[in-house]
């Protein structure tokens, strides 16, 4: 089965459209204030409605409040919820969608039992742990603090770009790579060359 790409941070229409032309499964949009990659609903708007048949909207929120995420799920047709902060649980299942969480990597996280309660998540995002920020670092973690068996689909992100897809791929399998800065020109802008090229290293990856 073909690797899974979500592209993360979009905040113009334009780019968000050349990724899912290039095939891209998902495309994530950033709800959290301090993201130098925040949209605001009009914005978000505006790219969901650009956006071609199937290409899942992911919406990543922050420990955000939950009467802020159900302002925005009531005026963005997001398909998934990532999140990206320190939310137990049961404030990932309030909204009765499909979700991912993410886990930012670090030496001693018990990432497994982490792992299992949150089973009802269609995902678990694993990330670098950086002190300064949640996530969009652009910076890897080590691969070999993910333990060889976990009971959700595995998307790794961190630090990737066209040149590392084949290494995280062989090292990792998982089931999809997530990135960001990666294939950015600046800070919430997309360079489609290098969304091509990343697209194109995780197509041409043969087991
Ligand atoms: O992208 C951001 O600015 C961001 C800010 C705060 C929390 C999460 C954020 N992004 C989450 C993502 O899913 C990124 O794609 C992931 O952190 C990987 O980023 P990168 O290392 O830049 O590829």
């Amino acid at each position: 089965m073909r690797t899974r790409v979500k592209i993360c941070g979009f905040t113009r229409v334009d780019d968000a459209v050349a990724a899912a032309k290039l095939g891209v499964d998902a495309i994530g949009l950033v709800f959290y204030s301090a993201s130098p990659r925040h949209v605001s609903i009009t914005q978000a708007q505006a790219i969901v409605r650009a956006l071609p048949a199937f290409t899942t909207v992911v919406g990543l929120f922050v420990d955000e409040h939950e009467t802020m995420i159900r302002d925005i799920l009531a005026q963005v047709p997001l398909d998934c919820l990532q999140f990206h902060g320190d939310e137990p649980p049961a404030a990932c299942r309030l909204y009765g969608r499909p979700y991912l969480k993410a886990l930012r990597i670090k030496p001693g996280m018990d990432v497994a039992e982490l792992a299992a309660s949150y089973h009802d998540a269609t995902g678990l995002l694993l990330d670098a742990y950086h002190d300064g920020a949640k996530g969009g670092t652009g910076q890897c973690f080590d691969w070999d603090l993910i333990p060889a068996q976990l009971p959700l689909p595995v998307i790794l992100a961190g630090g990737l770009e066209p040149g590392n897809v084949e290494t995280a791929l062989i090292a990792v399998r998982p089931y999809a790579l997530d990135v960001s800065s990666g294939v950015e020109s600046a800070k919430g802008v997309k360079d489609p060359a290098k969304m091509a090229a990343f697209i194109t290293a995780v197509n041409n990856f043969k087991i």
